[in-house]
């Protein structure tokens, strides 16, 4: 097949900074649940948005620790930042948007200090463990699923109901998905999509405002198997791949142990890098909207396997819900072992 210019460059872009990151590059882990970790109270539909209006520092300083675990890109707070979902806290479109733009410029801060910190540190890792290693920083904006904006769970169950049609998705998302594109964010990571039709809007969506930036599409499961809504995963990763700023394709906030069949399945229907980052594995409490305590594996556990992901065929690793710095730093010691 021949690449249109476009596709040469998103494709040329991941395969360079990969290249740079030795094959392998790692991701940040679980923003929201690290916020809390901190004292954020994100009881709220906005989940861990609000901090954007409420306590901007704390993002800074969450980004900041996963740098200094050694994560390779950052994912900023906007997954359950949507325009709709500030107007219903009575803010305005334009302070919408400027929310959505100030996820991007909170981690881009953090990532400028963190390069200051790299530049005057005399070692790449301080004696207490923190890596201070200068590298490409990639900053991977946010966009959660519908389901996500409802706050009721859905994007665990894909489940949206016969009213949402492939349009209405394309309409929730479009002005969100245009802001993102044009606030300075390397990619966009489309992330936790629960079912085929959102990954079509998504698709189209970058196809009919041209975006220029590239995307990773990040899908959940539930039985390893399918993705959570019960669709085709084979199908959902195909409309992934057939767009042209796809860059990666996967999975994240889904158990370890189905990790290793899904990414079997990726690679039978994709080209593209395969980027994972699982949850912990304790399960959610939508009714109670909280994790199940002691149900997950340890970091140790979590990292076995990510050698085991490596080899199966993924290039980006990370973390999701309930993984901590702690698990990105063990995963950048066990990768760079090798
Ligand atoms: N990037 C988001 C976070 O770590 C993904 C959440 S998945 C429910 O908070
Ligand atoms: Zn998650």
């Amino acid at each position: 097949m021949v690449e249109t210019t476009s596709d040469a460059l998103s494709s040329a872009f991941m395969t360079d900074f990969l290249r740079k990151a030795s094959g392998t590059a790692i991701i940040d882990g679980g923003l929201a649940t690290e916020l809390e970790r901190h004292g954020a109270d994100l009881n709220d539909p906005l989940w861990s948005a609000k901090c954007l209006l409420t306590s901007p520092h704390l993002i800074h300083t969450v980004h900041m620790d996963y740098l200094e675990a050694g994560a390779d890109i950052i994912i900023t707070a906007s997954y359950q930042a949507t325009i709709q979902g500030f107007e219903s806290k009575g803010l305005s479109r334009d302070e919408s948007e400027s929310l959505l733009r100030k996820s991007v410029e909170i981690a881009c801060s953090a990532r400028e200090n963190y390069y200051d910190r790299c530049n005057t540190s005399i070692s790449d890792e301080t004696p207490d463990g923190k890596i201070l290693k200068k590298r490409q920083i990639l900053i991977a904006a946010s966009v959660g699923s519908y389901g996500a904006y409802l706050a009721d769970g859905s994007e665990y169950s894909g489940n949206y109901g016969d009213n949402v049609t492939l349009e209405a998705l394309k309409e929730f998302h479009r002005r969100r998905v245009k802001v993102i594109a044009e606030s300075g964010a390397d990619l966009i990571a489309f992330e936790t999509i629960p079912n085929k039709l959102e990954a079509k809007a998504y698709a189209e969506l970058l196809e009919e405002e041209n975006i220029s930036i590239p995307a990773w599409f990040a899908f959940n499961s539930k039985d390893g198997i399918h993705v959570v809504s019960g669709d085709s995963y084979s199908e959902c990763v195909s409309i992934a791949e057939s767009c042209r700023n796809t860059v990666a394709v996967g999975i994240n906030c889904t158990p370890p142990r189905f990790i290793h069949d899904l990414i079997t399945s990726i690679k039978k229907v994709t080209t593209k890098p395969i980027v994972i980052y699982p949850n912990s594995g304790e399960s959610y409490d939508a009714d109670l909207k909280e994790w199940v305590q002691n149900t997950g594996v340890s970091d140790d556990d979590f990292v076995s396997y990510v050698n085991k992901w490596c080899e199966a065929g993924a290039s980006l690793v990370g973390g999701c819900c309930r993984t901590t710095p702690n698990t990105i730093r063990a995963i950048y010691r066990t990768r760079s072992k090798r």
